[in-house]
């Protein structure tokens, strides 16, 4: 993917960085991605946070937001900071014209069901003082012990081939499901049908993605480039993680095979499930989503590269609230096309830096950029963590160690470890 102002190239130290295809003056935008391909907003703020621009009830004086989408039932609830808001959610998620965004609902009200089952379930199990369920069952149950040693290529796919026969096992069953999901796996799991979502709909709509542009208007008459969300196949061109973060945290590969049974077992309790028998006369009409969804969750193709392609590539969605007035993170998003910037290498300091704009995020130079320059963000907090502190985070979170001229100079005088 190559940009007017950057090409993305390979680097000398490995992967992918962008680089300054001419000088560019301080304060200049550089890449603005409209939304993310795959985004999840925190369940326990999904009242809070409004789903289309991440505007935070709090900041506005307000507990929650009050303009709320639901099902026809009163199930699956979305809420949202404004009218206008909702009415971009549902024509986003608007397959035919006019039929509204009932399907998603659908999903969401499962969703719902399925988290009072498992507060049900956590209920019974603190009553009788029962150890959590970790998810690992049967043949799945060596994932609890592995060592990083033990991490390779074919042990992960052996997992998740067992993972799928499980699932499908469970789904034909339809027995109650009875594992408890952590929070940031419910979390996770929002995030793999999100791009879940994203890939039917581009696939069943045909929308296609924006493209370069120069967005005048959007940022009163200043220049930015900005760019869609992206295909599924610029989504995949992301690096994928899965490998070194498996690696890095082996528990990791139990509770992500976890979150995948949990979207198979949640679309199949889908009513557009159960009708589909013999005796029914085959659907006419539109593509049936929630049928597409089940069928991209039939093996574990999507889902895991989706989530091989969270941790490493993702920015946290961040509340507006100055960072000393105590920043609050509402979620995370994977924006394709901004996920190609590295962490500072060459000198002490990012050239970039990211701004939220509603969904979306925006990057613009701190300083003057010269021509072929690596452009790079910075992934921690830079000040605050002493050397021993950054170079530990970022191989445990971004799988590389930080060579940077700081980090090499303060680890060779021991200075702050
Ligand atoms: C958001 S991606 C950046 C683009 C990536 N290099 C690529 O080829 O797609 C983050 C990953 O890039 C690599 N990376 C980023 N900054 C780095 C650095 N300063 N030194 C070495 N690797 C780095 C790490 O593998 C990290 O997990």
């Amino acid at each position: 993917m190559n940009s007017p102002k950057y090409d993305v190239l390979p680097t000398s130290y490995g992967g992918r960085g962008a680089y300054a295809r001419e000088a560019i003056p301080e304060g200049s935008p550089i890449l603005r991605c409209t939304a993310p391909y795959a985004a999840v907003i925190f369940w326990k703020f999904r009242r809070e946070v409004c789903a289309t621009c991440y505007a935070y009830a709090f900041e506005s004086g307000k507990s929650k937001w009050s303009v709320k989408l639901a099902g026809d039932k009163g199930q699956g609830g979305v809420w949202f900071c404004s009218k206008e808001c909702r009415d971009i959610y549902v024509k986003n998620n608007e397959i035919v014209k006019g039929q509204g965004a009932g399907w998603r609902l659908e999903i969401i009200g499962a969703l719902e069901r399925l988290v009072a089952q498992m507060a049900r379930v956590e209920t019974q199990m603190n009553a009788h003082k029962a150890g959590p369920k970790n998810g690992v069952s049967n043949s799945l149950a060596f994932l609890r012990n592995i060592e990083p040693s033990d991490i390779t290529p074919e042990l992960i796919d052996h997992a998740w081939a067992l993972a799928e026969e499980l699932s499908t096992e469970e789904c034909r069953k339809r027995a109650p499901w009875t594992d408890v999901l952590t929070e940031f796996e419910l979390d996770t799991a929002q995030f793999v049908l999100d791009g879940l979502v994203r890939r039917a709909v581009q696939n069943v709509t045909g929308r296609t993605p924006e493209t370069f542009s120069v967005d005048a208007e959007a940022l009163s008459g200043e220049e930015v480039y900005h760019l869609g969300v992206g295909t599924w196949s610029d989504f995949m061109q992301l690096q994928d993680s899965e490998l070194p973060l498996t690696k890095s945290k082996p528990y990791l590969l139990a509770s992500r095979i976890l979150v995948y049974r949990f979207l198979k077992y949640l679309l199949a309790t889908l009513p557009s499930q159960a009708k589909s028998t013999k005796t029914e006369t085959p659907r006419r009409g539109p593509p049936v989503l929630t049928d597409i969804l089940s069928k991209s969750l039939a093996t574990s193709t999507h889902a895991r590269a989706i989530m091989a392609r969270d941790y490493g590539n993702v920015f946290g969605i961040w509340d507006n609230a100055k960072q000393e007035e105590g920043s609050e993170m509402l979620g995370w998003g994977a924006y394709t096309f901004g996920s190609y910037f590295n962490h500072v290498f060459q000198d002490c300091a990012p050239n970039l830096k990211k701004t939220r704009e509603g969904r979306g995020i925006r990057f613009y130079t701190l300083r003057d950029v010269s021509p072929g320059e690596e452009l790079c963000i910075s992934y921690i907090d830079e000040e605050s963590l002493s050397v021993k502190e950054r170079r530990d985070h970022l191989e445990r979170d971004w799988f590389f160690v930080c060579n940077c001229v700081r980090c090499l100079t303060e680890s060779k005088t021991n200075r702050d470890i």
